[in-house]
């Protein structure tokens, strides 16, 4: 069967137009062997550090099924909130294998996290003395730092320079030391992440320089956790984070800190990007083609409330017509049916498109079906997943009932 060229599907063309018809549009469609043929590279990419810990950033794609699927493979849980947490308590992760790193949140949410039992790690000195002064040395938990570094793909999603609200500074370092000590903690582990979409090698092993630094001046460590930020092609000519260069300049630090530690640590990863991204498909339908003056656009069936990347982050997803996969390429604007400026795709080459053909956005994966909204009152999509080559519909199309299960109407 065909595939598409020039860009990395692992799913056939044919399959994807018969999910079209199948399950409708819009649809997001999920590769689960592409997610673990993801998850296998980073594990290969790492495999000279000894003691590896891989947990899956849920904020990517919180479907309890794809958590369920990483759960099945041994994959441990990153979690951002409190119901991330809860999420992934029900998807059947024991507790000690989420990882809950939230920022901004309240002390209650974090007592509701040490209840569930999960790994806590605080980014902000007044949670931490607070937390201190009420559980000290009865549970342990990680610290957040901010290694000051500028990496990300964007400025929305860089988070460990000086200006961002995210982690401890670690010229704060001093503070956290008297907080730690006067409230008798038990720091069990350190993070960074400093942003998504990291192209460069080096932000990583200067995070890790940083990071090792901290590291040594705590006895009681288990792990240290590096985040995440791998990044992904989005386009033909991208290119991805180096993680097969990254591992062994990695390993070997890592193994030199080791050793001036005197124990061997866990080290943490936490993807999310580089798991899912590739691994998605977001299928439209072309309602009508509008010839103007200076543009051809192309009308789908869908706007920014379903797929935000585009408009949030000037994000290039590639577009390809799968109805019409080998027809000659013509220029597109893909804009979506929402009230404002909507564009998926500014000046595409997409081969000829008519009304009612399958448009295909890749990298759909991670970030696309949780951004989502219901602005409009447009119904969120279905979501799909391929797993040992069976479809299974894993999130149903909403329906009105969806957009009214909260209001309360009263009597005017
Ligand atoms: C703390 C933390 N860990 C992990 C991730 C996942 O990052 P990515 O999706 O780039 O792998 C994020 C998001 O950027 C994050 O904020
Ligand atoms: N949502 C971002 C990724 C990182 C956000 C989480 N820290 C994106 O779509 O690129």
């Amino acid at each position: 069967m065909k595939k598409l060229e020039n860009f990395s599907y692992t799913l056939d063309v044919e399959l994807l137009r018969t999910l079209a018809e199948k399950y409708g549009t819009p649809l997001y469609v999920y590769d689960a062997e592409k997610m673990m043929n993801q998850y296998e590279k980073i594990k290969q990419a790492f495999s000279c550090i000894d003691k590896l810990g891989i947990h899956y950033a849920s904020k990517a794609n919180t479907n309890i099924n794809i958590l369920k699927l990483f759960k099945k493979k041994g994959i441990g849980l990153d979690t951002v909130s409190i119901q991330e947490v809860e999420i992934g308590i029900m998807a059947g992760f024991p507790p000690k294998q989420i990882i809950y790193t939230p920022n901004g949140v309240s002390m209650e949410e974090i007592i509701k996290a040490k209840e569930f039992g999960v790994r806590i790690h605080i980014d902000n000195l007044s949670l931490l003395e607070q937390f201190g002064q009420e559980f000290s040395l009865d549970y342990p938990i990680g610290i957040r730092l901010n290694p000051h570094i500028v990496g990300g793909g964007n400025e929305k999603i860089s988070v460990g320079h000086i200006d961002s609200k995210f982690g401890i500074s670690y010229y704060q370092f001093p503070h956290i030391k008297r907080i730690v000590e006067n409230t008798k903690l038990k720091v069990e582990g350190l993070h960074m992440h400093t942003g998504s979409d990291i192209l460069d090698v080096e932000i990583f092993l200067r995070g890790a320089d940083i990071l090792f630094d901290a590291a040594i001046k705590f006895k009681d460590l288990e792990y240290i956790d590096f985040g995440s930020g791998f990044k992904v092609s989005y386009n033909p000519g991208d290119v991805p984070t180096d993680i097969q260069k990254l591992g062994p300049l990695l390993g070997k630090k890592v193994n030199k800190f080791y050793k001036e530690y005197g124990k061997t640590l866990c080290l943490v990863f936490e993807p999310g990007k580089f798991i899912l991204s590739e691994s998605g498909y977001f299928l439209v339908k072309v309602n009508t083609i509008k010839q103007t003056i200076s543009s051809v656009f192309a009308c789908v069936n869908s706007g920014f409330n379903h797929f935000i990347r585009p408009m949030f982050y000037n994000a290039y997803h590639n577009i390809e017509n799968i109805s019409n996969p080998s027809g000659r390429v013509r220029l597109y604007t893909v804009v979506g049916y929402i009230c404002e400026a909507d564009t998926f795709g500014l000046n595409h080459q997409i081969s000829e498109i008519h009304e009612g053909d399958i448009l295909c956005f890749s990298n759909a994966g991670a970030y696309c079906f949780c951004m989502s909204s219901n602005y409009n009152s447009r119904y969120r999509p279905a979501e799909v997943m391929i797993y040992k080559k069976q479809d299974y519909l894993i999130r149903q199309r909403e329906t009105i009932q969806d957009l009214l299960r909260n209001i309360v109407e009263i009597t005017l």
